[in-house]
């Protein structure tokens, strides 16, 4: 990464910023726009950043098997999820606060989403209102839930999805509290005074603006898995559980009554040194048993990392990060180029592996690993997993 004193392909301060032509870009320029501590907030990961770095090394460590002669003009990029069709295998993952990237916020980003028929999940920590993001969507949206202590803010949270028409719900099994995050602590990091999570208004959840301490208190560490079953009962809605990196976690998952999957470790936010998303994928997608879709977030930064991840039993990735560099950089108008990079990339490389469909990318499209690069294996063989015990389905509100 440059620093934040020079520009993408090395422009010095002051001269105009270059169009970006790839997600990389994207953040070059953020990171000289936005102020450190929230690049910092953005970029960063928990402890020593080795799983935040594995992320994108791994991606970067697959090689394709091309295809001569392909013979595919232009490929469909589509996949189907719960029912929907996507334009190309890729949605925006949640991300509190998008108005510390741009004023316009939410909004801004389900517009530019929506205009190429990409879905967004919005965060818990949204910095506007579920229902306004909701009015500039023309896309799938769904809607990402922490559980509070109160499960009532949450529960509550889901019914209005359900009415706002979002079209599923996402719980993050991997946040009892959010990680240690080195850099936020040492820049003692706190979310603006004007920028609130805005769907926590009035609620016991609003909290303060210390999102690592606001974590430690709000959140009900005691959470297992029949919360998935409670909010289908109070919205109708499929719920999928984010956060899930192993065969018995993703067994529980299944068992719970998910609609899909999400392999991720929260952008390396969460426990330092845990595997990679991509190389987590097999084993998931192995206990899963194409039961419900796979999803993978983490380190996707160009369209050959999305062909990687499909070809390894992902439906489809949510891109994180980029999202927020590309509403730093330019808006909404930012967002929708940054997504149209990524989806002509994918298109591309589709053509090139010779893929006139998304259903044909398996794991023969990819090379196998070589000793001594931090490539996914093959997944293993099945067989019984450790599950935890559901609790019986009670209601664990307090208040
Ligand atoms: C600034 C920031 C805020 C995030 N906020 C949330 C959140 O509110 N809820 C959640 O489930 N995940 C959250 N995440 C994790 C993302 O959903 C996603 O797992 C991760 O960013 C994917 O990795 P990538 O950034 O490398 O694409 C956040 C990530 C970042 C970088
Ligand atoms: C309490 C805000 C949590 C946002 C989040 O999930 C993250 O920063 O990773």
């Amino acid at each position: 990464m440059t620093s934040a004193t020079r520009g993408p392909a090395g422009a010095a301060f002051g001269e105009p910023d270059p169009e970006p032509l790839t997600l990389d870009d994207f953040a070059r320029l953020a990171r000289r726009r936005l102020p450190p501590e929230v690049w910092d907030f953005i970029a960063g990961g928990a402890g020593r950043e080795r799983t935040l770095a594995a992320n994108e090394a791994v991606f970067d460590a697959v090689r394709l098997r091309p295809r001569a002669l392909p013979g595919v003009d232009e490929p469909d990029t589509s996949v189907e999820l719960l029912g929907v069709r996507w334009a190309a295998p890729v949605g925006i993952a949640p991300v509190a606060y998008h108005e510390l990237a741009h004023p316009d916020g939410e909004p801004a980003t389900a517009a530019a989403a929506g205009a190429l028929g990409l879905p967004l999940v919005v965060s818990t920590f949204a910095s506007r209102t579920l229902e306004e993001v909701a009015h500039a969507a023309s896309a799938p949206l769904w809607l990402q839930l922490y559980c509070f202590r109160d499960h009532g803010t949450t529960l509550d949270l889901a019914r209005r999805a359900r009415d706002s028409g979002y079209q599923a719900l996402v719980l993050t099994v991997d946040t009892p509290f959010t990680g240690r995050r080195l850099r936020d602590l040492r820049n003692g990091f706190a979310v603006p005074a004007h920028i609130t999570p805005a769907n926590l208004a009035g609620s016991a959840a609003a909290g303060s603006a210390t999102p690592g301490a606001h974590s430690r208190l709000a959140f009900d560490r005691g959470l297992d898995w029949s919360f998935v079953a409670r909010l289908h009962a109070v919205s109708g809605l499929p719920v999928l559980a984010k956060g899930v990196l192993t065969a018995s976690d993703a067994e529980a998952a299944v068992r719970a009554g998910v609609a899909g999957v999400v392999v991720s470790n929260h952008g390396g936010r969460q426990l330092d040194g845990v595997p990679a998303t991509l190389e987590a994928l097999p084993e998931v997608v192995a206990a899963v048993r194409g039961r419900v879709p796979v999803l993978l977030d983490g380190g996707v930064r160009t369209g050959a990392d999305i062909l990687a991840a499909l070809a390894l039993g992902a439906r489809a990735v949510l891109v994180g990060r980029p999202a927020l560099y590309a509403l730093a950089a330019g808006g909404g108008p930012g967002v929708r180029r940054m997504l149209a990079l990524l989806t002509a990339e994918f298109a591309d490389t589709m053509v090139l592996t010779g893929h006139p469909t998304t259903g044909t990318i398996g794991p023969d499209t990819l090379s196998p690993p070589r000793p001594g690069l931090p490539l996914p294996g093959p997944p293993p063989p099945p067989g019984p997993t450790t599950v935890p015990r559901t609790a019986p389905h009670t209601d664990r509100s307090h208040g």
